[in-house]
């Protein structure tokens, strides 16, 4: 199997699922705009589609090379300019800007090597994250992610690549027969992930009751969307104005993952 472009375009396919994925409480999806007024189901869209230049550079820089820190400063400019093209895309909006990020590295280590093994595709994608880029700006913005990371020594997206991907590991690992499968994996992230976005519009308290809800929702055998806990946390996050952004972004991950591994080629 010959893993180049077309890895990109799964990718691209993979955020288009997530976006459209209903119902994901606080999130923007097919019925909502979540805890959002600046964004909606078609800027995802047309966001997700402005990426795929950028994730198509990504595995053809990428293609069968060496895992080093050459590749992991190639692919780190590639993704800033993947981050300009979602800004240009939605006009200044922060859509998809944790997603470039952690599908960057997927990508580029399943073209470097080749392989849909996802452990293997994992443990590349950490090595590079763990690669320093002496080309990231100096000069670069504080984001939310700076902000809350240094009041409660969180790791945010970073930390989730540069650890193994820890969180789309429990949801890959994760499986039964239900029809409720990929909710129960939303509701195994909602229950683990430090999501920085949760952090930077309340505190840590409010991410800790997210998460015990969601952890008894995951734990019941109630169907996710007749447990009457779910209505419960639709109510939290509505009334905390919760956006588990990060969450999102690792549900998209795993089901590219699965997707990829899926493939027959
Ligand atoms: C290394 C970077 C990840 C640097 O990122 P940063 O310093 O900004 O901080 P992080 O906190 O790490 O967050 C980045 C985005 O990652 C998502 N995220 C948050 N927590 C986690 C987590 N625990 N695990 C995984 N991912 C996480 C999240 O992105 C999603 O949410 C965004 C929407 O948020 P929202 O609150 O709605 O909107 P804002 O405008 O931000 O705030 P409001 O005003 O509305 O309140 C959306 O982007 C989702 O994707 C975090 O935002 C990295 O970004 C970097 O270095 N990039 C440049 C180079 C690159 O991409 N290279 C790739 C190959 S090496
Ligand atoms: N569906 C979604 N809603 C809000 N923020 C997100 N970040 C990534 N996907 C998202």
């Amino acid at each position: 199997m010959q893993i180049k472009t077309s890895v990109a375009q799964l990718a691209v396919d993979a955020l288009k699922w997530e976006v459209n994925f209903t119902p994901k409480p606080g999130l923007v999806d097919a019925l909502s705009n979540g805890s959002h007024d600046d964004m909606d189901l078609n800027l995802f869209l047309k966001s997700a589609d402005s990426l795929l230049s950028g994730f198509q550079q990504t595995a053809e820089v990428s293609f069968d090379r060496d895992i080093d820190i050459n590749l992991r400063e190639d692919i780190g400019a590639i993704g800033r300019q993947t981050e300009a093209d979602m800004f240009q895309a939605t006009n200044g909006v922060n859509t998809h800007k944790g997603a470039i990020w952690t599908m960057s590295l997927l990508i580029s280590a399943a073209s470097a090597l080749q392989t849909n093994d996802i452990g293997q595709i994992l443990l590349s994608a950490q090595t590079l994250a763990n690669l320093p880029d002496k080309y990231v700006p100096q000069s670069a913005k504080k984001t939310h992610g700076m902000a809350t990371k240094k009041k409660y020594a969180l790791s945010g997206a970073r930390g989730e690549a540069q650890n193994g991907f820890p969180n789309i590991r429990k949801v890959l690992s994760y499986t039964n027969d239900a029809d409720d499968l990929w909710i129960r994996r939303l509701m195994l992230l909602y229950s683990n992930v430090n999501d920085t976005n949760i952090v930077y519009r309340s505190n840590l308290k409010v991410l800790q009751i997210l998460q015990r809800i969601s952890r008894e929702i995951f734990e019941s055998n109630t169907p996710v969307i007749e447990n009457s806990k779910f209505v419960e946390l639709e109510k939290f996050v509505s009334e905390y104005n919760i956006s588990p952004g990060g969450c999102a972004d690792l549900f998209a991950a795993s089901y590219f993952l699965d997707s990829l591994a899926d493939r027959v080629n």
